[in-house]
């Protein structure tokens, strides 16, 4: 964790678990076991934001516990981590897969959700659990309770923790793609939801700072990142091609899934169990444009408009055409930095409840 340019050390995670052991007899030996032994339960680490949406997540999911005791039974052990900070649910998510837990719950918002997928990876690879390797999997499940929730809504989840829960006690899983993102130094990030370059990564970056606003941190955030924006020319590689040049890109979206900025239907044809990836370009757009078109962004109809061009990629290297610095990249609404950005897919990466 990083504060004001000073490292503080997180405490490693350490798990809650609020076990629930049935006591059973056992008439062939006259003897009390612990059914768990018997039928092995599964381990279900719930990584929760206590300050996702303003708090609320804290305040719902305190609500929210005995019920998923309840629901939950005695079928699996039911682990409570809360995260003290940023990155710490990245930091939790691994210790918890290498340990060989068999869920990983984000309850939160995107934010929470992004931190835990990267726990699912490390220096670009799967994490495993220590003693069984790749024998064993751990699945990802999803409790949306933030500000935006966009990844949700690919799926049409609404901020409703009961029907989450309601998922992961049914266990239907699927295998979703995960995209990554490679700096310049070799180092790799996951994203899940949409990673974005220029207007809109700039908006999602002072979208944070305005969170205690609500949804309306989107408008202001966009207002903000208009003030000295500028179209640029960028060159994109897709699937490593030729060099193409796109001339005044106001941003440029990757989607593995359909939504950003709170509802935007911004790359409406991804698929996250589609095994690519989705590139939308929106070409000169003027602050206008965006007063006239901005239903169809919410609606993803946009890609009919002449200025807007749409890519299915396995990989996309995204570069400035005449490098100067400061071409915003975002992933999942969390700000990485400036161009230039590789981007690939990770197909059938991470088993997800659905
Ligand atoms: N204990 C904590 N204190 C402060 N910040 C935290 C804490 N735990 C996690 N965070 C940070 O809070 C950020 C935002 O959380 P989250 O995404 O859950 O909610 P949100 O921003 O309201 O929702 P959304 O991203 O869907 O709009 C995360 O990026 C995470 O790094």
């Amino acid at each position: 964790m990083v504060l004001y340019g000073i490292v503080v050390p997180l405490p490693k995670p350490s798990f809650t678990r609020s076990e629930q052991t049935i006591i059973s007899f056992d008439p062939s030996t006259d003897r009390m076991y612990d059914a768990a032994s018997r039928r092995r339960r599964g381990d279900y680490v719930f990584v929760v934001n206590p300050m996702g949406a303003n708090g609320r997540t804290g305040k719902e999911w305190k609500k929210l516990l005995p019920y998923l005791r309840s629901r939950f039974g005695g079928d699996c052990n039911i682990c409570e981590s809360i995260t003290l900070g940023p990155s710490h649910a990245m930091d939790i998510t691994r210790e918890a897969i290498r340990e060989g837990v068999d869920a990983v719950i984000a309850v939160g918002g995107d934010g929470t959700l992004h931190e835990v997928v990267n726990g699912f990876f490390w220096e670009g690879k799967p994490v495993l659990a220590h003693d069984q390797g790749a024998k064993h999997s751990t699945a990802l499940g999803i409790i949306p309770l933030g500000t935006g929730s966009d990844f949700a809504r690919t799926f049409c989840w609404k901020n409703d923790p009961h029907e989450a829960i309601e998922r992961i006690t049914t266990g239907l899983k699927t295998q979703i793609d995960v995209g990554t993102i490679s700096g310049e130094r070799g180092d790799l990030h996951c994203f899940l939801n949409v990673a974005d370059i220029h207007l809109s990564a700039k908006a999602g970056y002072y979208a944070g700072r305005y969170k205690r606003f609500g949804n309306l941190c989107y408008v202001f955030g966009a207002l903000r990142a208009f003030m000295g924006h500028r179209n640029q020319d960028l060159k994109i590689k897709v699937d490593g091609g030729e060099w193409e040049v796109y001339s005044d890109v106001t941003a440029l979206c990757i989607g593995n899934a359909k939504y950003f900025g709170g509802g935007m239907k911004i790359t409406p044809t991804a698929d996250p169990c589609s095994r690519n990836l989705e590139v939308v370009i929106l070409q000169n757009f003027k602050w206008y444009d965006f007063v006239l078109k901005l239903h169809k962004l919410y609606r993803g109809t946009h890609l009919s408009e002449e200025n807007v061009h749409l890519r299915s990629v396995h990989t996309i290297e995204v570069e400035e055409l005449v490098s100067q610095g400061g071409i915003y990249v975002q992933s999942d609404g969390e700000h990485l930095g400036f161009l230039p950005r590789k981007f690939s897919v990770l197909p059938a990466a991470i088993e997800m409840f659905i």
